[in-house]
């Protein structure tokens, strides 16, 4: 029944076949056969030079090995075979498909190419779906192809013989078609910033990257096929604005106005995990002896209701191992609720994690709403930042957890909680309880066992976990290269397993060839070194002292106050830099 409805969805074949009669075609007659040679045929290859190196790239990065039986085939726009690679037979004894032919309906009636060219959508024609009775011995699946500017610019097509069909040939010529585009959009727009909108990770598809180009002035140049379904087939020359849920990152530019990072998996998206999908302990990857510590303490530590604190820089893993402690413990089939406590407003922190009763305060919910306690009740709550919640939301917490139970904001009847609390911080908060800033009372409730997680710079499994990462990417696996692989190595991480994976999903994506080289890995850091910001001043500054202060102000300023980001520019400890900032007054 799939393969009907992937068929004919739209009738495509039927009303091709009614086409094929008003030109007077016959199923049984013999076709039109004429094959173009010569200098004709070489002036076409060579005016489709660009299309056809594109495809030959992505064959062989989709087919590195070769697969006896099938034909991949590239036509131009209309409908003539350019390019060819693979052969029907072991034999080549039937050799319809040849370089040259013309497969447009009204040449060889309905066939997939001839369809995806005249209909501009992705086909499958199968066996008698052939108009004529000649070509009822293959199978073929064909997708347009378009330029960057919009235009069809031909199809791919694989065939096969019909016994070979399997609808796995329908995607593969959509992902092809994704390739070619994306890499002719990417060749044209070297000159210009390449944007590239990352999909909700839950809906992405394969290699279905939206893909646009913009000019200096923010106007779209060019946009492939699954940008133009976001923003419009319209969207030439307009103005670009992000669009909600597709977080933006620049790919490339050369201009270098703008801040650059491919794919970076959005944190609050990569983040919101339906409750069957939460990690567990096999999602904890690595073999380095801290990981292996941190596996081994998990195990034991989520078979007991301790508190427990994570502690790790931004992209550790802290909600990794949070929602393992969780799912590997007998309160694994019960919620996990997750509350980022730097978000949580002041004067909204009871209600949140409370709850309150209809009309208990102005704007409330009529029905009331559950706090994020009793959300939990029976699971785990999972307080991340918790180092950045206010003194004011630190006292509400240390009563929920003194008293176990919760009273709703306007009600009265406290509710009894059974709920495991583990929470994560990238501060110290030993130090933050020095500074007045963290109750000591509430540390104590919540430190039952503290786990560290190691920043990626100081793990020796990173080739490990760069394999693993790679393997559940969106693009098919390539594998690194020697220098690659000492490329990672040598970089200090300041986005640690977070950076790791968009550095590799950019990677995949750019590499051309059978491997992933040096140069397909792109860090931030060495391109913040590039920025201005780094280079010598026209005016030389007067003393040391007001150096180092101008250098750690505007290194603050250029990452937003990222106070692990800019200790990894400055190369000193973030205690150090911490210090640096009393010492100068530096304010944000
Ligand atoms: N050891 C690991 N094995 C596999 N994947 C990992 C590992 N550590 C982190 N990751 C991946 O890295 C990403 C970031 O992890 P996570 O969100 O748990 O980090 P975090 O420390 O909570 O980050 P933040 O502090 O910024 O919230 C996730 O996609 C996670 O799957």
């Amino acid at each position: 029944m799939v393969t009907e409805v992937l068929f004919d969805k739209y009738n495509l074949i039927s009303q091709s076949w009614k086409r094929c009669h008003d030109f007077g075609l016959s199923p049984t007659d013999p076709f039109e056969d004429s094959i173009l040679t010569g200098k004709a045929l070489s002036d076409l290859i060579k005016e489709n030079e660009q299309l056809i190196n594109h495809a030959s790239s992505a064959i062989n990065t989709l087919f590195p090995n070769y697969y006896s039986g099938l034909v991949i085939i590239i036509v131009d726009r209309n409908g003539t075979i350019i390019h060819r690679v693979g052969q029907l037979d072991g034999t080549s004894s039937v050799d319809v498909l040849s370089i040259g032919s013309n497969w447009s309906e009204e040449n060889k009636g309905t066939n997939a190419m001839g369809l995806a060219i005249y209909t501009k959508e992705p086909i499958i024609t199968h066996a008698d779906h052939h108009f004529y009775v000649k070509n009822h011995f293959l199978t073929c699946a064909a997708s347009p192809i378009y330029s960057p500017t919009g235009e069809l610019i031909g199809a791919v097509n694989i065939s096969a013989r019909k016994e070979m069909y399997h609808p796995f040939i329908f995607s593969l010529t959509n992902i092809m078609a994704t390739f070619i585009q994306n890499g002719l959009l990417l060749d044209i727009a070297k000159n210009e910033k390449v944007l590239t909108m990352k999909e909700l990770e839950a809906t992405a598809n394969l290699a279905n990257v939206p893909l646009l180009s913009l000019d200096d002035d923010n106007r779209i140049i060019r946009a492939n096929q699954s940008a133009r379904k976001l923003l419009g087939d319209d969207c030439y020359g307009k103005e670009f604005h992000n669009t909600k849920g597709y977080p933006t990152k620049v790919v490339s530019d050369p201009t270098r106005k703008q801040y650059r990072s491919i794919l970076a998996l959005n944190q609050t998206t990569n983040k919101k995990l339906t409750p069957q999908s939460l990690y567990t302990i096999k999602d904890i990857v690595g073999s380095c002896p801290k990981m292996n510590e941190i596996r081994r303490i998990v195990k034991k530590a989520a078979l007991t209701d301790f508190p427990i604190i994570v502690y790790g820089e931004s992209g550790t893993g802290k909600e990794l191992v949070a929602q393992s402690l969780h799912t590997s413990g007998p309160r694994g089939d019960q919620p996990f609720i997750a509350v980022n406590c730097s978000a949580i407003p002041e004067n909204l922190i009871e209600s949140e994690l409370f709850g309150y009763e209809k009309g208990a305060f102005t704007g409330a919910n009529r029905d009331g709403g559950i706090g994020k306690f009793e959300a939990a009740n029976g699971g785990t709550l999972f307080l991340d930042e918790i180092g950045d919640m206010s003194l004011k939301a630190q006292a509400v917490l240390l009563r929920v957890l003194q008293e176990k139970s919760v009273t709703r904001v306007g009600g009265t009847k406290p509710i009894p909680i059974n709920t495991r609390v583990i929470a994560a911080t990238h501060k110290n908060l030993r130090r933050e309880i020095e500074a007045g800033r963290f109750r000591e009372d509430l540390y104590y409730r919540l430190k039952g066992v503290v786990l560290t997680l190691p920043p990626l710079r100081e793990r020796s499994d990173l080739i490990e976990l760069s394999n693993h990462l790679m393997k559940h990417l969106e693009y098919p696996t390539l594998p690194l290269s020697k220098e690659a692989k000492k490329k990672l190595l040598s970089y200090q991480w300041p986005g640690n397993v977070r950076e790791l994976k968009s550095v590799l999903m950019q990677a995949s994506f750019l590499a051309d060839g059978n491997e992933i080289q040096a140069e397909d890995l792109d860090f931030e850091i060495e391109y913040e070194q590039d920025k201005p910001f780094l280079q010598e001043e026209k005016d030389p500054l007067t003393s040391l002292v007001h150096s180092e202060k101008e250098v750690i102000r505007r290194t603050l300023e250029y990452v937003s106050w990222n106070i692990s980001k800019a200790a990894t520019i400055l190369k000193i400890s973030r205690n150090t830099l911490y210090l640096k900032i009393k010492k100068y007054h530096l304010q944000q």
